[in-house]
This record gives structure tokens, sequence and C-alpha cells, in this order.
């Protein structure tokens, strides 16, 4: 922004604000926003509220609309890091705008990006940070797996949770063949295998996750297979007919690391190919994690993504203890601070409809 444009809006910002706290008619805030569009990048000196946090909190969906059309963010944050779509009741028309609003625009994005992304491999590629992660060290401490930069792969407390998700994956004992992609510490792993499945296939693609996996019997157990690479290397393998071992999985999981929204949607569009009509896939729903609004924009987004797939997408509400801060002590910053997760449960309907 230009000096110019910056004086301007410290001059027509509080205006704004003003006329929003005043309960203003829509019409004059309309008239006023005609006039000065830059006021809506203004924000409250002491707390970085914007105009949006404001029309939210006095309550007016037709101000929240109209700040929307002149170009305010849906998702801009305060000194708190507090979105206004946190301010918003739930499930009241401004939370529901808001959360439309904030599917629409991540939609759109993502579909630019997907335009400009040509791969040269039609499963896709490992992007920058993927590759980057993968070429450098990773350290196995005290029920953490860190990378390079101390960012955390994985930790232990999301064991429950992981729990949870295996028994989605194996409701019954010798009939399951199961995929997982990302063995992390394993703690999925060791769920599914305590609940038999036919057979477990796991793709893991970090030569030092390899190596712990080696070390801990992995390679040794009957139903296991392991495919060592990326799912993009190793997708083909599996799809390919002459694949000896199973090619048509009951359940799917998928919890990879430093991999983005592109790659999971790449991913997604070949499930129908793997996964049985009826079977069931999940994945670890951790997108927006430590933001509540921006979590249920992201849990909607890969809905209704999922949905054009031929999904019928539930959510299971979990209940989270609080983490602390302790926890995040040796780690470079926390990836989870949410009351609720939402698990996800997938299920690839017939494409024939029932009778
Ligand atoms: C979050 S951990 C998985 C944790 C696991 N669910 C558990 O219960 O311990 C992510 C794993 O995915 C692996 N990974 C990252 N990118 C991958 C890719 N493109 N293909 C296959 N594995 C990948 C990482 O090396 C890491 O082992």
């Amino acid at each position: 922004m230009t000096e110019d444009i910056i004086a301007h809006i410290s001059e027509t910002g509080p205006k704004l604000v003003c006329l929003i706290e005043k309960n203003s008619e829509i019409e004059e805030i309309k008239d006023f926003l005609e006039k000065h569009p830059e006021s809506v990048h203004y924000r409250l000196p002491e707390t970085l509220d914007s105009p949006l946090h404001i029309a939210v909190r006095q309550g007016s969906l037709a101000v929240v609309k109209s700040l929307i059309e002149y170009g305010h963010i849906w998702n801009e944050v305060n000194k708190d890091k507090i979105s206004a779509g946190e301010l918003a009741e739930k499930d009241s028309d401004i939370y529901e705008y808001l959360l439309n609003e904030g599917c629409r625009c991540e939609m759109i994005l993502n579909l630019l990006e997907r335009k400009n992304t040509e791969f040269e491999n039609e499963y896709g590629e490992s992007d920058n940070l993927t590759v980057q992660y993968l070429s450098n060290d990773i350290t196995y401490s005290d029920g953490k797996l860190l990378d390079s930069e101390k960012n955390a792969v994985m930790m232990a407390w999301e064991a429950p949770l992981m729990k949870r998700h295996a028994e989605i994956l194996v409701p019954r004992e010798n009939e399951v063949h199961v995929l997982n992609i990302g063995f992390g510490l394993g703690i999925i792993d060791s769920y599914i295998q305590q609940r038999n499945p036919k057979s477990h296939t796991i793709i893991e693609a970090h030569p030092k996750v390899l190596e712990y996996m080696k070390n801990n019997g992995w390679y040794e157990k009957e139903n296991v297979r392991i495919l060592e690479g990326t799912w993009q290397d190793c997708l083909p393998k599996i799809m390919n007919e002459n694949y000896e071992f199973c090619n048509l999985f009951d359940s799917i999981f998928f919890d990879t690391f430093s991999e983005n929204y592109q790659a999971l949607y790449k991913f997604h569009s070949f499930l129908p190919q793997i996964l049985k009509e009826g079977g069931t896939y999940t994945f670890f729903n951790g997108l927006g994690g430590t933001n509540q609004f921006f979590y249920s924009v992201y849990s909607r987004i890969v809905d209704m993504d999922l949905a054009q797939l031929g999904f019928k997408v539930e959510f299971e509400n979990i209940s989270m203890n609080d983490l602390g801060d302790d926890i995040w002590q040796d780690t470079r910053r926390e990836y989870w601070s949410l009351p609720v997760y939402m698990l996800p449960i997938c299920i690839l309907e017939s494409m024939w409809e029932e009778e």
C-alpha cells in the first residue's frame, strides 16, 4: 500500500467504524464504502480489530455482507489471532455467511493454484517442502518425531485419535485390507495390527522412518507390506493390475507431513480407483488446527471436495483435553489447540443407485 492510501485509511477507517458502531442505516454505510472502499483495511490501533470484527460484534449481517463486497477479507485476525468468524454465534446467519465466504474464497484459490501446477507425472509430484523434508534428518525422541527444524512430524498425544481412526478402519478382525499412508511413530499402525486386518499395506517415504520400521520388526510382520517411497511414487505400483498383494482396499488412512491441501486433493482424486465401493476413507484432520473458524472452513471444503468424488462424509466430534503449553516445549510451533477434533468418516458410495 502506498503512503497516500495509508493516510486515507487512517482518516476514513475511524469514520467507518463509527458508522458501524452507531448501527447506522445500511444504505448510509454502503454509500460510505462506495466512496471510501479503502476504509475496510482499517485496524483499531490497540486490538487490531478490523471493521468486520466490529460488524460481527454489532450483529449486523447486512453490514458484514457489505464489508465483504467491498473487499474486506474473510480471515483477518486481530492481535489475539481471533478471526471475525469466531466472534459470531455458532450456526447464526452471520456465522454461516462467513463460513460460506471462507469456503468460496479458499476453493477459488485452490482452483487457481491447481491450474498453475502442471505435474510432469499424472500422479503428482512432491513439492519443494516435501523434497526438503525427505532429504533432511529427523529425530525420534521421547514420544515425538521432529524434523531438522524441530517441527513436530508426529507426537504421542495423538494416540487416542489414532486409536479411534484405527477402530473405524478395521471394524472386524480378519476381513479388512487396509492401506496407511505415512508411518511416523507407527501409532496408528500398531492399533491397526492389534485389530488383526487381513492385510496391512504401509506407504512411507522417509529413509530414517523406514530404518526405524526395520529396527522395530515391521518388515517381518506376516500381514504387513511396506512400500518404500512417496505415495506419488507408490500409487502407480498399487494401481498396476499385476501388483500381487492388494490393489483394492476396504479402508484407507492418510496422514503425511509437510504436504499442502493441493497434495491432499490430488491424493483424493485417486481414491475411487484404490478403494472398494462402500469402503472407508479417513485422514488426520489437522488443517487449521489452531483456529476454530479456519478449522470449520477447511473441514467443510474437504467435505465438499470428497462429496464430488462420490463420498458420503460425516464427522465424529471428539473432545480433546487441554494439551497445555509444556507439550510443545521442544518443538518449533504448536499445530493443535482446539477443544474438539472432527474425525472424518468418508464412505465411497456405490455408483449404482439402489432400487
Ligand atoms: C504425521 S506422520 C504419520 C503419523 C502416523 N499416523 C502415526 O500414527 O504415527 C507423517 C509420516 O508421513 C511420511 N510422509 C511424508 N510425506 C510423505 C509422502 N509424500 N509419501 C509417503 N509418506 C510421507 C513422513 O515421513 C512421516 O513418517
